[in-house]
């Protein structure tokens, strides 16, 4: 559906120079649900808008749909739908009216956008909503008409530019239902841009990480975050009561208790463990707090395992376990990790 090859976008205001784009190579397959994530200004709508054709590159090239968005701009956007980040129906219009008027510009009989919009009213909780002026509908019943907007030309590939910023969290999880309900009724495939972490880690099936006009990353989310972070278990261990001298030994026992669970390279504080230096492996590290409990933390790409796995060693070594916890990874932790920034913190 989308193949590109060295894309680029460089903007001249004045006398300053913006690379916003600078090298993007990506394939999209028929049928598939990628979410673009990237910080504010990471050049993920400047990507999208050159892909709709609504933006010349600078360099590169691109296919959509099978065509040149340099050259075959008409035939790229008859196949695309594209809800950019404002809204596009027209607040002292009506509801049916935008829709009609859409199915007009792509050329459809009466009859057939009669229909169409009428399904997608029905499709996106709208319908009753046709009479009403835009400017009436709620935040979430405008962003799903929006979506409405962008599908009356039945398109193959649909391009979501932050469907979902600025709604409330029902409203979120509503757009993202019926979302998928359309891409089940009509096979389309899918790419939307996000700074909701959250999203893009349960929505997308793939996820492109961009950073400063590049991508730096291009995986299923669970991929990314097996290769790009790990989860964190926290043990508290009931230490020896007695003499500051028998610290030593707290954490020795607790090391040895823990070292099948760990592996056999993991173990030592700040060591990489499995899949050496070329990814993220167990990490273990053991330290005694002032009240003699010894605080272990171990990384691990396997968190939900290893929780209950550890708690059972140390049980059989005699060691009484006080609190346990696990931090699973995130797209945040995968972002912090390729770029050195918390997406969470530069969106808040
Ligand atoms: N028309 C333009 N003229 C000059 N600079 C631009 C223009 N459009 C975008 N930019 C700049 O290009 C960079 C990338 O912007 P872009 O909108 O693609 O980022 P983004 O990842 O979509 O961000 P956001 O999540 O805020 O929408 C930014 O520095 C932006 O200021």
């Amino acid at each position: 559906m989308i193949h590109t090859e060295g894309l680029t976008k460089t903007f001249h205001r004045k006398k300053e120079v913006v690379e916003a784009v600078k090298g993007i190579d990506v394939d999209v397959r028929e049928g598939e649900l990628v979410a673009f994530l990237g910080p504010n200004g990471a050049g993920k709508s400047t990507t999208l808008r050159m892909l709709t054709s609504l933006l010349e590159p600078t360099s590169g090239r691109a296919e959509v749909a099978g065509f040149d968005i340099r050259t075959q701009p008409a035939e790229v956007r008859s196949r695309i739908g594209y809800i950019g980040q404002g809204n596009g129906g027209g607040f002292s219009y009506r509801v049916a009216d935008e829709l009609h008027n859409q199915g007009r510009f792509y050329g459809l009989p009466a009859s057939e956008y009669q229909r169409r919009a009428a399904d997608l009213l029905a499709a996106l909780e709208l319908d009753g909503l046709g009479k009403r002026t835009v400017q009436s509908l709620s935040g979430g019943q405008r962003r799903r008409l929006d979506v409405a907007l962008g599908l009356m030309n039945h398109p193959p590939l649909l391009f979501l530019d932050e469907p979902t910023t600025g709604l409330d969290p029902h409203s979120r999880a509503n757009l993202w239902e019926h979302i998928g309900v359309l891409r089940e009724r009509y096979g389309m495939t899918i790419v939307l841009t996000t700074h909701y972490l959250d999203e893009a880690d349960s929505m997308a099936e793939r996820v492109v990480v961009i950073d400063h006009g590049t991508i730096v990353a291009d995986a299923p989310p669970a991929a990314l975050k097996r290769d790009h972070a790990d989860d964190v278990v926290t043990l508290v261990v009931a230490g020896t009561p007695g003499s500051p001298a028998q610290v030593p030994d707290d954490v020795t026992r607790v090391r040895a208790a823990l070292a099948p669970v760990v592996g056999e390279v993991g173990g030592g504080a700040g060591e990489p463990g499995r899949g050496g230096s070329d990814g993220p492996g167990d990490r273990l590290h053991a330290t005694v707090g002032a009240g003699g409990d010894v605080t272990v933390t171990l990384s691990t790409t396997h968190g939900a395992d290893r929780l209950p796995e550890a708690i059972e060693s140390l049980r059989v070594a005699g060691l009484s376990v006080r609190s346990a916890g696990l931090k699973q990874a995130s797209l945040d932790d995968v972002f912090l990790n390729l770029t050195g920034r918390s997406l969470r913190e530069e969106a808040a």
